[in-house]
């Protein structure tokens, strides 16, 4: 057995830390051998996308800004593993880094939520229901191109931070409404006020959104052991699905793409998947089904029919 404590990577936003130690204790559910005091050190790891506050991760353009300096860590040896939102981690990770686990997937999808100023929204049609020209706060180009697509009289501005802080905002006036993941939510057990739950098939989500996904270093066959211990097969057969879709669309940070996948009661995979416009003025979204052993291939096929199809600006 390797020396211990074992040295996780996290950011410190409050939901990465809640994840982290729920993942500890998943490790520690499945492997209690490892239930002595002080097994694991967490360490918090500040990274590009968090220091970045005031702008668009669109606009300081890159991918992978929550993860970054988490993978240097990883290859330095300064951690051994690191936890991450798997929406948050790039298809294409440095070589050396890989995913080793992804976790049972809490809810993927996303809700409205009104601010203090609006009225109830209507839980059959939420989006139908905001009112004319209210502005919407989010900083995601996904969420901003699917709203705006059936509301184009909706204005969009950017609220940004963590949860904690963008319900702040809500609350202070900055929007008249949000959108946020539930699964961040749930995990913090938040339930703000009026929010509604979106139908994935009207608001498609994030690609791996509600899964938390666990790197390790490529050679570290012994914590791949371990980790192969908790790790969740219909998780990781939806997000293969998804994560295929994303990397076949090879979009930028700027492209809206979403990605949702889940297993019909036959057994089969069904994936749904959207790209569009940031304005709303171009949607495109289909599904495709299949096995779940053929998971990355139909993520594949399916990026590759929506890019065929969809204009060239939006992947120029
Ligand atoms: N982009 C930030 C982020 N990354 C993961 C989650 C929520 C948890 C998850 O999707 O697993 C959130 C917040 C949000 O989008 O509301």
């Amino acid at each position: 057995m390797r020396s211990l404590p074992l040295r996780v990577g996290t950011r410190g936003s409050p939901l990465a830390l809640w994840q982290t130690r729920c993942f500890l204790e998943m490790v520690l559910h499945f492997c209690p051998v490892l239930r002595n005091a002080g097994a694991f050190e967490e360490h918090v790891i500040q990274t590009s996308g968090d220091a970045i506050q005031d702008r668009r991760l669109a606009d300081v353009g890159g991918k992978g800004l929550f993860a970054k300096e988490i993978h240097e860590a990883l290859l330095d040896g300064r951690i051994d593993f690191a936890v991450h939102s798997l929406k948050d981690l790039e298809t294409e990770m440095p070589p050396g880094v890989v995913l080793a686990c992804t976790l049972k997937r809490e809810d993927s999808r996303d809700v409205l939520i009104p601010g203090p100023g609006m009225g109830a929204l209507d839980p059959a049609d939420p989006i139908g229901s905001i009112p004319a020209g209210a502005r919407l706060g989010t900083a995601s180009l996904r969420r901003q191109a699917q709203i705006l697509h059936s509301r184009p009289d909706l204005a969009v501005g950017m609220i940004r931070g963590n949860v904690q802080t963008r319900l702040r905002k809500l609350a202070e006036g900055e929007a008249d409404a949000t959108l946020l993941a539930l699964a961040g939510l749930r995990r913090m057990d938040l339930s703000p006020p009026g929010m509604v739950i979106l139908d994935p098939e009207a608001m498609v989500p994030a690609a791996g959104q509600g899964i938390i996904g666990v790197t390790v270093r490529e050679e570290d066959t012994e914590l791949h052991e371990l980790l192969g211990g908790i790790e969740d097969r219909e998780a990781r057969a939806v997000s293969r699905a998804e994560r295929a879709l994303l990397a076949s669309l090879d979009g930028s940070c700027r492209t809206p793409i979403g990605g949702h996948a889940r297993l019909l009661p036959d057994g089969r995979l069904h994936l749904t998947g959207l790209v569009a416009r940031p304005d709303g003025s171009f949607l495109l979204k289909r599904s495709l089904h299949g096995a779940v052993a053929d998971a990355e291939a139909i993520g594949a096929e399916l990026g590759d029919s929506l890019r065929a199809d969809s204009p060239a600006d939006i992947f120029g």
